[in-house]
């Protein structure tokens, strides 16, 4: 059974569309700002979203996405409390919602716990950033086949032929091309051969293919996004809502605003 996450996308891209993934961070701004934010972005048009768990420790995150943690983390919003609050939405929520957090979080949840409770809060996807592919088993042997949550690989540009080639193949909902080696914000330059490499990957990928890391507009967005899939925006986005900036946010859906 295809898993919701990618069933999504792949509509969106069959209707002649790209997948258009905002990240936020959760608790930003506290929890009912969240509930804003998430019920704005979905009415906007945003294909899925990718709530950011605030970390103390984050390992690939630039400075916008740590200071948005640690406004969260001052609101004392944890990952338990967002799970709960997710939970309490979940009827409102009709676009797919993927958790990204890091490994140790969820296992001092505890692994089963953690993914039953995402099941109850109808979340479709996990992205965990320090967990490498290799180690997946971890999280894939508590779920089971029939679970709706699909566990999204990052590729990196370094990533070796064979390994992405693998990971391709045992994936589900999508994949998630980094676009720079750096971390997370608008500051790198993309390197002259991402839009081959990014190519390469669609031609081989049996799931949709969605780039992400230093996307700062709309403009930019349908220029990465061009041979793929879609996009993921964090930082652009992240920054827009924390300045209450709605006419950024806008901009990344120019379908809604010309009509
Ligand atoms: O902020 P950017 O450059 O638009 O990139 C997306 C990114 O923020 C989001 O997907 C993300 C936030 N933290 C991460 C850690 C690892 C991988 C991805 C992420």
């Amino acid at each position: 059974m295809t898993k919701t996450l990618q069933a999504v996308i792949e509509q969106t891209t069959t209707q002649g569309n790209k997948a258009f993934v905002p990240y936020i961070m959760a608790g930003d701004g506290g929890l009912e700002k969240t509930k804003d934010t998430i019920l704005y972005l979905q009415k906007s048009g945003a294909t899925a979203i990718e709530i950011g768990i605030p970390f103390s420790d984050p390992v690939a995150d630039g400075p916008t996405i740590q200071q948005a943690g640690l406004r969260a983390l001052a609101q004392k919003v944890s990952l338990r409390k967002i799970i709960a609050f997710l939970t309490t939405i979940k009827h409102e929520v009709k676009i797919p919602l993927v958790i990204m957090t890091y490994l140790n979080p969820i296992i001092q949840y505890g692994i089963p716990k953690f993914i039953s409770d995402i099941k109850e809060a109808n979340i479709k996807g996990l992205i965990i950033p320090d967990m490498p592919f290799e180690e997946s088993s971890i999280i894939n042997d508590v779920l089971v086949p029939d679970d709706d949550i699909a566990l999204i690989p990052l590729i990196s540009l370094t990533s070796p032929q064979t390994r992405i080639e693998k990971i391709l193949h045992e994936s589900e909902g999508f994949v998630y091309a980094v676009t720079i080696n750096g971390i997370t914000g608008s500051g790198s330059a993309f390197s002259q051969d991402l839009q081959h490499h990014l190519k390469k990957l669609k031609s081989i990928a049996p799931i949709p293919v969605l780039a992400g890391f230093g996307i700062s507009s709309h403009d930019h967005a349908v220029i990465v996004g061009e041979n793929i899939d879609g996009v993921i925006v964090g930082s652009a986005i992240v920054e827009a809502l924390h300045l209450n900036d709605f006419a950024t946010i806008d901009a990344f859906f120019p379908q809604q605003t010309s009509i």
